[in-house]
């Protein structure tokens, strides 16, 4: 029977810790500010976004939402992503995904300045995770949340075989660069994989982000292995569950996360936690 990896738990750890850190910018006279911006009504968006607002409110977190209609303009967005861009009140800036579909998410992103992306998705911070420089950046929540969990509990990447299944800017390629920063042999598959089964079995490191309901199978993981499920699908009674069949998958892998209650907490966990850091790497450059 494989350990479970409880992400919850983590993320009361990692969100203590993050408290301790606004107290002590305080201190300083430095109180990190988030401003989170979501378009439209997509209900589970608008879920993440409230857990975002409560989880900053708890930790001493200054943050804004700016809740915006579907019919919002690109240009107007982009407007509002700049007003954050000069406030200086606010240290990290966030649009929540999905978008309408009218609007191009990589142009509203770059419109965030560089160093205000708590989500790391700025292609200026994708490059810097790439070229895997010493330097202080933002990366992408999920997968530096998975690779905090793979640390809490001991779990050796270095050396180790690890498959990614999806390749989103989200989650599947930064969390690819991160397992190859840290020295795991990596393949990154996606949807044109042919005999995905064949890259699977062979990971000793397992991460799922498909959103395929319970695609990963008993048969298709290597005894002993960690499984990462990032799924976030609904069953057939609207139940909430992972890209991992979880029931089947435990009798064979080493450690596992549940969905819920594994990756998710993790991730906005990780958002505070890079809020607070962005809120120190911006004074110590004296901005
Ligand atoms: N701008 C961004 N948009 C999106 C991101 C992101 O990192 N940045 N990730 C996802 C959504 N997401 C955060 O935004 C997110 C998803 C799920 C959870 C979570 O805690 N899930 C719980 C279950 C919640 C439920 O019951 O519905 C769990 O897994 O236990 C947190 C954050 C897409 N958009």
């Amino acid at each position: 029977m494989a350990i479970l990896i409880d992400g919850k738990q983590l993320a009361k750890e990692l969100n203590e810790q993050t408290k301790q850190a606004v107290l002590a910018l305080q201190q300083e006279g430095v109180t990190p500010g988030l401003a989170v911006v979501i378009v439209g009504e997509d209900p589970a968006s608008q879920i993440y976004v409230r857990s975002k607002r409560k989880k900053a409110e708890q930790l001493g977190i200054h943050s804004i939402v700016r809740e915006l209609p579907a019919t919002i303009s690109e240009a107007e967005l982009i407007g509002v992503v700049e007003q954050f861009n000069a406030d200086p009140s606010i240290h990290g800036i966030l649009v929540q995904s999905p978008l309408p579909k009218h609007i191009a998410e990589p142009k509203v992103v770059r419109a965030i300045l560089p160093t205000k992306d708590v989500d790391g998705f700025h292609p200026l911070n994708v490059g810097k995770l790439y070229a895997n420089t010493n330097l202080d950046y933002p990366v992408a929540c999920t997968p530096k949340g998975i690779m905090t969990m793979l640390e809490k509990y001991h779990i050796e990447v270095a050396g180790k075989e690890a498959v990614v299944v999806g390749r989103s800017n989200i989650v599947g390629r930064p969390m690819a660069a991160l397992l190859n920063n840290a020295d795991a042999t990596v393949t990154l598959t996606h949807r044109f994989t042919q005999n995905l089964s064949d890259f699977t079995r062979r990971a000793d490191i397992l991460v799922v982000a498909t959103g395929v309901t319970h695609l990963i199978k008993k048969t298709d993981v290597k005894p002993g292995a960690t499984v990462i499920d990032v799924g976030m699908d609904r069953d057939a009674e609207g139940k909430l569950t992972g890209d991992v069949d979880f029931d089947q998958v435990q009798e064979v892998a080493g450690a596992i996360t549940p969905v819920p209650g594994g990756v998710g907490p993790m991730t906005i966990a990780t958002l505070m936690q890079q809020t607070v850091e962005l809120a120190k790497w911006s004074d110590s450059r004296g901005k």
